[in-house]
């Protein structure tokens, strides 16, 4: 092993055995999540923190920070190992009063395909390292109990009539409009039981806790690894019932559906033309396959690329965000619509929300199926692709069906 000098932060890394549930290592506040079907990173511990107004000066920050990290490694070349900054990003920088956050945990712990590790980082490392002593036991939240968020359910319908008229009238060709809504628990609201729930509920699923926001996302903005460039891009939704032969039935129509189809093919062509300056060898399937939750099913592409060289995760996730599965199209006049009609504060709900390693590898989901936890309070988020063939009675529906994830979650035990 070589010597760190003695003014570096060392950020070491060792194979550990399986260490079990991960979420009960987490502490019992502050603690950083990135699950998906039982593996994924957990960490704890502060080691920087770091806010931002933009995706560039979070990429310049990291790049700075890693590289005056001294990396000690027995996995090298695991995805998720070595020091890692946790972030989460703001939708809106100029509509928010919220901000941009980026924090580089003391532990991480992680599990992939059967290896696990443990990565510290600190000025002085003991030889053996420790893992975390986990945190107490989760508490459920209680009865929790909602009201509306910056606008009623009819209200918001109304938003998207207006959208759906403007539209029509040729003003742009899809808006995502998106709503809130208040839930309250008689205590604190633990976060680590909502991850546990929403982990469990939505193994398919990214489900990630950074700075209070919470949610199991479905959407992978961006993944780079080892020179692989990955996009899950979606948009065109139905909701699902209880009756198996009923949903086959709507997974075939959603699949069918000019309407959503088209809503999707906005999307796909956001993605693809954003990454198109990072990669080369850009595979994007003709046709969408139905990616199927316990709450809805989707229209999904996974677009697929090899990475030039330059542009770490951050840098790619800048280019593609805002997509049209959560803004629009065209971007900008979609998002002067948001701004306009929508009414919210959408702070980190529907921005990237993820990881990146020392080399610019990482995930960045985008922050959907998800809430702020503060407090006694859950803070939820869920909006709608809207197009000229939108009833906007079948959105709210749908945009209740969105935020079932996360009242689930809230609402088991
Ligand atoms: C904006 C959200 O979903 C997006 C992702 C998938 C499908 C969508 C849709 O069909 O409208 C949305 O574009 C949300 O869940 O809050």
């Amino acid at each position: 092993m070589t010597q760190a000098p003695a003014n570096r932060m060392r950020a070491r890394t060792v194979a550990i055995d399986d260490p079990g549930d991960l979420i009960g290592l987490l502490p019992d506040i502050g603690g950083l999540a990135w699950i998906r079907r039982g593996d994924g990173l957990v960490a704890g511990g502060c080691i920087a923190r770091q806010e931002f107004d933009c995706i560039a000066d979070a990429d310049e920050w990291w790049r700075a920070y890693a590289a005056e990290l001294h990396p000690e490694t027995e996995l090298a070349g695991v995805p998720g190992t070595g020091p890692l900054a946790f972030g989460s990003f703001v939708f809106d920088p100029d509509n928010t009063a919220h901000r941009s956050v980026l924090v580089v945990p003391e532990w991480i712990v992680g599990r992939r395909d059967g290896q696990a590790w443990l990565t510290r980082v600190g000025e002085s490392l003991p030889d053996d390292l420790a893992l975390p002593s986990p945190g107490s036991a989760l508490r459920r939240p209680g009865l929790i109990s909602y009201a509306d968020g910056s606008m009623s359910g009819p209200a918001w319908e109304s938003v998207v009539a207006e959208a759906v008229a403007r539209i029509k009238a040729g003003e742009l060709e899809k808006v995502v409009l998106a709503r809130d809504l208040l839930a309250r628990a008689p205590e604190e609201i633990d976060s680590r039981w909502v991850v546990a729930r929403l982990a469990e509920a939505y193994d398919r699923c990214w489900t990630f806790s950074v700075e209070g926001l919470v949610g199991a996302s479905p959407e992978m903005l961006v993944r780079r690894e080892a020179g692989l460039v990955t996009s899950r891009v979606l948009a065109g939704t139905i909701q699902r019932t209880a009756d198996e032969e009923m949903d086959r039935a709507l997974a075939a129509h959603l699949s069918r559906s000019s309407k959503d189809l088209g809503e999707h093919e906005y999307a796909v062509n956001s993605v693809a033309h954003a990454l198109a300056p990072f990669c080369s060898g850009m595979n994007v399937p003709d046709a969408p396959y139905v990616l199927e939750l316990p709450n809805v099913f989707h229209l999904a592409t996974d677009v697929t690329a090899v990475a030039r060289a330059e542009g770490s995760s951050l840098a790619l996730a800048m280019a593609l965000h805002p997509t049209a599965a959560v803004c629009g199209t065209p971007t900008a006049d979609a998002r002067l619509m948001i701004r306009e009609l929508e009414g919210l504060d959408r702070e980190r709900y529907s921005g990237p929300v993820g990881w990146v390693d020392a080399s610019g590898d990482g995930e960045w989901a985008i922050a959907l199926r998800c809430g702020r936890i503060e407090g006694n309070t859950a803070h939820l988020f869920a909006g709608c692709g809207v197009v000229a063939g939108s009833d906007p009675e079948a959105e709210l529906a749908e945009s209740m069906a969105k935020l079932v994830p996360m009242r689930d979650a809230l609402e088991a035990g």
